[in-house]
């Protein structure tokens, strides 16, 4: 599926600018269907896209929002998304929205999962927004390469739902939704910043295995077509 280059003047109105795209497409979701779901990412780019979104009106009350991926760890870590999202997302307007977090406390990451993926039974079929990032590496979500459960992340057959990963890159294990649960988000998005993130894009673009850079899963078979929203 063919991406669209969405590319801004700073990362500012980056945030703005894609606030009001994931606001119009939560409102719209709302209208249609009476209620809408996003999953966002964590990492360090997002937070002033949070912080715009935060501010948009709309019917918060009737969005329930979680996570693309999440490391297991519990929300007053600082490596924690939860915590993340939690600080600059829900607040403001957005705070009525209904947050359901990956990391559920359990013995390990593989019983989590299971948990987590009873408890978001249903928001990712598909979800109404899925916001994903890219490391340096060509990850995304917490698909990363050489990552234990990567063929199983990236198979289109696995079913929806929330798995572990672990790889030397990823620091604590990690839970993931599956690439089936992100790929048919009705808007589809990969947010990268940073002409370093933009050389990474153009390398993923090219041929390749995408159990090297498995962001290439998304960019080449997402059922939606990605809108990548770039500023430098
Ligand atoms: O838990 C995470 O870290 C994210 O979900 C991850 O997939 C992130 O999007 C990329 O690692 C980019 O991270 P930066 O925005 O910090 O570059």
């Amino acid at each position: 599926m063919a991406a669209t280059m969405h590319a801004f003047a700073s990362g500012a109105e980056l945030a703005a600018g894609l606030a009001d795209r994931v606001a119009e497409a939560l409102s719209a979701a709302i209208t249609a269907r009476g209620s809408a779901s996003i999953a966002v990412s964590g990492g360090s780019t997002p937070k002033a896209f949070f912080q715009a979104l935060s501010s948009r009106s709309l019917a918060w009350d009737k969005v329930t929002i979680t996570l693309v991926d999440e490391r297991f760890v519990p929300p007053d870590n600082p490596r924690s998304n939860h915590l993340l999202v939690k600080a600059n997302l829900l607040k403001d307007k957005a705070a009525a929205a209904r947050f359901v977090p990956l990391y559920q406390p359990a013995e390990d990451a593989a019983k989590s999962a299971v948990i987590v993926t009873q408890q978001t039974r249903g928001i990712d079929d598909p979800f109404d927004v899925a916001i994903v990032g890219m490391g340096g590496d060509g990850h995304t979500a917490s698909f990363f390469p050489g990552g234990n459960n990567l063929k199983l992340a990236l198979d289109p057959a696995t079913p929806r739902g929330v798995i572990t990963m672990e790889a030397e890159g990823a620091g604590e294990p990690r839970l993931t939704f599956t690439f089936s649960s992100l790929q048919d988000a009705r808007l589809l998005v990969l947010h990268i910043e940073g002409e370093g993130k933009k050389e990474v894009l153009a390398k993923a673009e090219q041929a390749g295995d995408e159990l090297e850079m498995p962001i290439r899963a998304i960019l080449r078979r997402a059922a939606s077509p990605v809108q990548i929203y770039w500023a430098p």
